[in-house]
This record gives C-alpha cells, sequence and structure tokens, in this order.
C-alpha cells in the first residue's frame, strides 16, 4: 500500500533505436535479463519491463526494442508518442551503422516536432577493437551536437550496459525538470 504523500514509481518509456544487427536486441537482454546469445535474430518488436534505481527513485521502466531502420524507414507513433527518451545505438566496428544515428535522430525531430529530445549515443560492440571504424572522439562530438549522452558499451562482455540507462534516465530528468531558478534570499 501506498502511504499519503509518498511517489508513485515513475514511469518511463524508452525506445532503442538504430541500424539492424548493431545489438539493440543484446543490449537489452543483457540489462534485463543479465544474459548474452551469439546467435542473431532479427527482431520485429518488443516491449520490455524493468524497475530502475537511479539516484534515490525508482522508475517503472517500459524499453522498447525496435525492428531495426535504415535510411527509408518511416518512423511511427509507436516511436515518438509517449516516449521519454531513446537510445540511439551504432557499432563500433561499423561505419555505416554510425551515420544512421544523425539520420534517425532528425527522424524523431521531424516526428516529434521537437527541437531537442532526451538520447543517449551508444557504440555497441566495443570488444570488437580490431575492428573498430568509429574513434570515440568522433562520435562524442556528435552526441555534443544532438545534446546526447554518449557510451561505448559491449553486450557481449557486459560493459557500460547499465550506465546507458542511467544516463537516459539523467536527461530524461534534465528535461523535466529544469533547474530550478535559484531562491531569493529574504532578509527579515
Ligand atoms: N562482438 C559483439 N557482438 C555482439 C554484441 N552485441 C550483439 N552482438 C552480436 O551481434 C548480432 C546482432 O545482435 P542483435 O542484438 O540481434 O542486434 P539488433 O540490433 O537487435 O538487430 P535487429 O533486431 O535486426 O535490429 C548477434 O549475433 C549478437 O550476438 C557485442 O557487444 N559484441
Amino acid at each position: 500500500m501506498m502511504h499519503a504523500g509518498a511517489d508513485p514509481l515513475k514511469k518511463r518509456r524508452i525506445a532503442v533505436l538504430g541500424s539492424r544487427s548493431v545489438g539493440k536486441s543484446s543490449l537489452v537482454f543483457q540489462y534485463t535479463e543479465n544474459n548474452f546469445v551469439e546467435a542473431y535474430y532479427p527482431t520485429i518488436e518488443a516491449t520490455y519491463t524493468k524497475n530502475i534505481k537511479y539516484n534515490g527513485v525508482e522508475y517503472d521502466c517500459d524499453i522498447i526494442d525496435t525492428a531495426g531502420q535504415d535510411e527509408f524507414s518511416i518512423l511511427n507513433s509507436k516511436h515518438a508518442v509517449g516516449i521519454h527518451g531513446y537510445v540511439l545505438v551504432y557499432n563500433v566496428a561499423n561505419r555505416n551503422s554510425f551515420e544512421m544515428i544523425q539520420i534517425v535522430h532528425d527522424k524523431i525531430l521531424d516526428y516529434s516536432g521537437e527541437t531537442t529530445v532526451p538520447c543517449v549515443v551508444v557504440g555497441q560492440k566495443c570488444d570488437l577493437a580490431d575492428q573498430r571504424q568509429v574513434q570515440q572522439a568522433e562520435a562524442q562530438k556528435l552526441a555534443a551536437n544532438i545534446h546526447s549522452a554518449f557510451v561505448e558499451t559491449s553486450a557481449r562482455t557486459n560493459t557500460n550496459v547499465g550506465k546507458v540507462f542511467e544516463l537516459l534516465l539523467a536527461e530524461i530528468e534534465k528535461s523535466t525538470n529544469p533547474a530550478p531558478e535559484p531562491k531569493q534570499c529574504v532578509i527579515m
């Protein structure tokens, strides 16, 4: 039972977007199930739920794992209506997938009519060091341009997976709770 005055769980809807096969499902699966699968099963669309405790607040999160996008895919309302924030995933070993980030981000802005949306740019498969095609500095620059957080991850080695969702919750908080005006001093 909830005590009077207690905050209900904060509901957050998060969509995971990016090119095919960059490891969107693997990232979500590692995060929600603590497991990794080598085999590749293309996703149609799946929603996972997880309670995430972050900064002393408990969030009830829906994580929507989408089918991969390409430059021709059209975002639908499922990807924009009621979504609080976006995980934009590319594969550090695939330059095309990195270029899709800007394209997908532009589509989100177009569709939502907003000028900024809370995002985290995620460079997945950072365990593939010898196949790297996208340097961190370049990705950081793109993330800064679109006012997004940034992190590199590996679902395979479970590196920085939790960080993705913490960064995004922080971005969402920033957008829903703009910094309060400094309190005026009252001299009595
Ligand atoms: N080396 C490495 N491989 C990974 C990693 N994450 C995923 N993979 C592999 O990449 C392939 C694609 O992973 P998925 O998670 O299915 O990719 P997806 O982005 O969900 O793919 P779509 O559903 O088609 O959009 C699978 O064979 C995974 O095992 C990672 O961090 N490192």
